[in-house]
């Protein structure tokens, strides 16, 4: 146990960065909890555990602690768990010694202006923060680790374009966990059928499959030097959003929100050019706004000629998924909403329409 202690406080690996300081906690825990053989049985590389087999122990870690919450003999439980050697206790230490929380306020909410698309629309924005970095500190930060963003919202929100064009301008990766799933379940597995399956009929993916896809994707960034990134579609879930606390500062949660007609029209107009990826939009959306809800006017994202013919559309996006899919964000991803606010001392999300910010885009 000491010597797992000793190691733990390792805080510098050789690559020197936030995610290989980050793998060396880690990975000290993961072998602490191997060598207890309580639940974790990854494989593990010579040079230690990988991100991803890392991803994987946290989210054990995380349901394991559940269970002992839960349970109504969790202290026999536990007991009985950490007869063995206190390794539990040491692997919790350090875990708490790692925890970076994300501890700020709303400081205040800026307008995303002139990010050159067409829409003139009335949208609102949160942007949940401490301290709303200034251009200043994003280049810092730029210079060093890079910004950590990420982006919330309802599907068909929008988080996608805003969140590209962003990492265009900030030069950090733009990482869409739905894209990474789409392009994994390309395969004809029975795993892979059964997955497209379910994210056909617009259920949430297992936290396994979106943990392993997630940290092969920032593996790949950081052997490539990317720095930063900006998260779009995840944390969807509470316990994502606290393994993601688990192992990385998050400097910026942005949260988009549209109302529920608007989604679905939003949802139902995606195109997607199947040569070049290319993402457009054939809903006009002209909504009067009623009980003191904005007008909304977006008109249609068009291809251009060479795409025009290429169009497809995605599986989930017909009437009945796309409102599965609603339900699932009401159920499994608001609450996450809620879990940036805590942390940024509000106890209830903003009001729907009146206080975030309203900008034209
Ligand atoms: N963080 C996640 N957790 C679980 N499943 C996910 C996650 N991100 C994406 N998925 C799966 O991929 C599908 C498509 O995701 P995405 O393209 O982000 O869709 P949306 O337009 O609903 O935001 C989701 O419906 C879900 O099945």
């Amino acid at each position: 146990m000491h010597s797992c202690m000793r190691a733990g406080s390792l805080s510098v690996d050789a690559r020197g960065s936030k995610w290989g300081q980050w793998a060396s906690w880690r990975r000290v825990e993961c072998e602490c909890l191997h060598s207890s053989r309580f639940f974790y049985s990854g494989a593990r590389s010579s040079s230690g555990m990988g991100l991803q087999s890392c991803w994987h122990y946290r989210l054990l870690l995380k349901r394991f602690e559940r269970t002992l919450r839960t349970a109504p003999t969790h202290r026999d439980l536990h007991g009985a768990v950490l007869t063995s050697s206190g390794t539990m206790a040491a692997v919790s230490r350090l875990s708490r010694a790692g925890l970076q929380s994300l501890v700020g306020s709303i400081i205040k909410h800026r307008p995303v202006r002139g990010m050159g698309g067409a829409a003139h629309a009335a949208m609102d924005v949160e942007v949940w923060s401490l301290p709303v970095p200034s251009v200043d500190d994003v280049q810092k930060q730029n210079e060093s680790r890079g910004p950590q963003w990420v982006f919330l919202g309802c599907p068909g929100v929008g988080k996608g374009t805003y969140a590209s064009r962003l990492s265009k301008l900030l030069d950090v990766p733009h990482i869409a966990m739905g894209d990474l799933v789409r392009n994994e379940l390309k395969g004809s597995s029975p795993l892979s059928k059964q997955l497209l399956d379910a994210m056909k009929a617009g259920k949430l993916l297992p936290d396994e499959v979106i943990f392993n896809l997630l940290s092969r994707r920032l593996e790949q960034g950081l052997a490539a030097g990317e720095k930063g990134f900006i998260l779009d579609g995840f944390p969807r879930t509470i316990t994502q959003a606290e393994v993601l606390e688990d192992v990385v500062d998050i400097d910026l949660v942005v949260n988009l929100k549209l109302q529920q007609d608007v989604l679905i029209s939003k949802c139902l107009g995606r195109r997607i050019c199947s040569q070049c990826g290319g993402n457009f939009n054939l809903a006009k959306i002209d909504f009067k706004g009623e009980d003191g809800a904005p007008n909304i006017f977006m008109p249609p994202l068009l291809p251009p000629p060479s795409c025009a013919s290429k169009m497809t559309v995605r599986a989930d996006d017909t009437d009945e998924v796309v409102r599965a899919r609603l339900r699932v964000y009401q159920e499994e991803s608001a609450p996450v909403e809620e879990f940036y606010l805590s942390r940024v001392g509000k106890s209830a999300p903003l009001p729907k329409y009146g206080t975030g910010v309203r900008f034209s885009i």
